[in-house]
């Protein structure tokens, strides 16, 4: 039976977590959280499922990389220097790290690259999120991965396009950018819409999350899938066939 090691294990995602492990006939190693030591726990687990925080990652990868033990990264709020600890990591064992591991938002993620590519540059995007009150970080790593999406089929960089947290004069919108919008409130699980505003014309793509059982059974799937894959950085596309 795989064993799946949570880390970040009291929080929602983690209840959510050992929920989906126990429903896919998998066996729970443990859980560590804020201030434990994750190397018994990495020890103890075939793969690990990370929903916690951008502190605990760099401790994570280093006893992962020790161990040689697989990991799915669901963690947002990622900043570039860990992107280049999760690249340096995947150099020694297979890491699989998305901003969502649902199978409708990673649809959603192809359609917007799509639309996006076919679209073209008249077509103006705007991408919005909306998610429970305690949430700590924006925009959402969905709008994040979405906002990479369209811009992987504008053929642009996302950085250098991207409008944040507009506030008073801003001027008018720059020609090409990707914008970002973030609500907070209540118990949203997570909704996120892509709009594409053209001429007279505008069309969404987007997705509502009803509950955390859809992230957690697709990090389920997805830490199922890694332990058999080789030492290397991968998302979702694998898992679901996209
Ligand atoms: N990729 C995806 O599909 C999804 C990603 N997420 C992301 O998952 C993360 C967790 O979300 P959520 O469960 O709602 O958050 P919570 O705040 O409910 O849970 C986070 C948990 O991580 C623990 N934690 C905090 N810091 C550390 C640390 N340094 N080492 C180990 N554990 C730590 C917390 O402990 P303590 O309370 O003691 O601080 C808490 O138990 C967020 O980044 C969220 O955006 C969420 C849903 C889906
Ligand atoms: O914090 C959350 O709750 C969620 N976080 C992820 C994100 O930042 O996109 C995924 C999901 O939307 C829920």
């Amino acid at each position: 039976m795989t064993k799946i090691g949570i880390i970040g294990s009291k929080g929602r995602m983690g209840a959510a977590l050992a929920e989906a492990v126990m429903q896919a006939g998998c066996e729970l190693s443990g859980g560590a959280d804020k201030g434990d030591d994750v190397r018994p726990l990495i020890a103890k687990s075939d793969v690990l499922v990370d929903f916690s925080a951008p502190a605990a990652l760099e401790a994570t990868l280093d006893a992962c990389v020790t161990a040689g033990k697989p990991i799915v990264i669901g963690t947002t709020g990622l900043e570039e220097r860990h992107h280049w600890l999760i690249d340096d990591a995947a150099a020694d064992i297979a890491v699989l790290q998305t901003g969502n591991t649902s199978l409708g938002v990673n649809m959603l993620s192809f359609l917007v690259e799509e639309a996006a590519r076919r679209l073209g540059p008249d077509w103006d995007i705007e991408i919005a999120e909306s998610h429970h009150r305690h949430k700590v970080d924006a925009p959402s790593g969905t709008a994040l991965l979405l906002g990479a999406a369209a811009a992987k089929g504008r053929n642009i960089d996302l950085a250098s396009h991207s409008e944040r947290g507009r506030d008073g004069i801003t001027g008018a919108r720059a020609e090409g950018a990707i914008g970002f919008a973030s609500l907070r409130g209540g118990s949203i699980a997570g909704d996120h819409s892509v709009l594409f505003a053209g001429e007279g014309e505008t069309m969404t793509l987007a997705h509502h999350a009803q509950d955390r059982s859809i992230f957690a059974n697709g990090a389920v799937k997805a830490a199922i899938w890694l332990l058999h894959q080789d030492k290397g950085r991968y998302d979702m596309k694998g898992v679901l066939g996209l």
